[in-house]
């Protein structure tokens, strides 16, 4: 089961990047206040990154228990742990270096000094997701948790940005990834997007997520949007195939969202 999206317009991507960041502390602050902790997957991109310094320049920033907080990518550039390029070292820069983690919470993709090739370091990463989850599972049989798939932890929310050719994660169109039934991460050599080499959950462990946040915006990313939510074949556009169990929220501003389908546009806002 997935959620329909629901459309969420700002006027610009200021405006959009602050109620990004509100949205997410009062996500991780309910959901620390029903499970005790929360688990967010972030992204990369400029969205992706731009949401965390919006996160570490709010003042609710601290409401939420950030030791109790599990931190996993999307995805990440297969490149030396110390390249610019990689967006874990992005995030640590924009917020994660200022909080105050539980290391053992932070689940980091793999780089080129200790993996010799993308599938190797995606195979470790699927590692980390299938240990997380057999020790979810053993410590919580029991009660409130909704039904997780197996080899997967909890994932609360999952926030993703879109590419202008509706690429998500490092889903590419048309790409042996986006196409991945069976493994939870793959390795992607030839990304059309540089750094060629990269890691990324597939698309049943991104629709394994809680809630999937798409966060847009520029002009350059209307024609995805509106292929994405006009219900294009998720091969073609990977955005079109992301959606979360319990919602799909589709956080973007009016440039990118010139060429939604009419009958998407809401007048009164999303429901939280
Ligand atoms: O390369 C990537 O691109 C996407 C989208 O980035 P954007 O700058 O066009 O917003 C990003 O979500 C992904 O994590 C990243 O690796």
């Amino acid at each position: 089961m997935s959620a329909d999206p629901r459309v969420s317009i700002h006027p610009d991507s200021g405006v959009l990047l602050a109620a990004i960041a509100a949205r997410l502390i009062t996500k991780l602050v309910d959901t620390q206040d029903r499970y005790g902790d929360a688990t967010i997957v972030l992204t990369g991109g400029t969205m992706g990154i731009g949401t965390l310094r919006a996160v570490a320049e709010s003042p609710a920033c601290a409401a939420v228990d950030w030791s109790k907080v599990n931190v996993w990518w999307g995805d990440e550039r297969f490149v030396a742990a110390d390249s610019p390029d990689r967006n874990v070292l992005q995030a640590q820069r924009a917020l994660l270096d200022r909080l105050p983690l539980d290391p053992a919470r932070v689940h980091v993709p793999g780089a080129t000094g200790d993996f010799e090739t993308a599938d190797d370091a995606a195979a470790d990463y699927a590692r980390q997701l299938a240990d997380a989850a057999a020790r979810e599972h053993a410590a919580d049989f029991s009660d409130s948790r909704p039904d997780e798939p197996g080899l997967l932890p909890r994932f609360d929310v999952l926030l993703l940005g879109v590419g202008p050719d509706a690429h998500v994660a490092s889903l590419f169109p048309e790409m042996a990834g986006i196409r991945e039934t069976e493994r939870t991460v793959v390795g992607v050599e030839n990304s059309p997007k540089p750094p060629p080499a990269r890691i990324t959950l597939t698309l049943p462990v991104i629709k394994s997520a809680g809630e999937v946040w798409m966060l847009v915006a520029g002009e350059d990313k209307a024609g995805a949007v509106g292929l994405a939510l006009a219900g294009a074949g998720t091969v073609q556009v990977p955005a079109a195939g992301a959606r979360g169990r319990d919602r799909t929220l589709w956080l973007i501003d009016a440039a990118a969202a010139s060429k939604v389908p009419e009958n998407l546009l809401r007048k009164e806002p999303a429901s939280a």
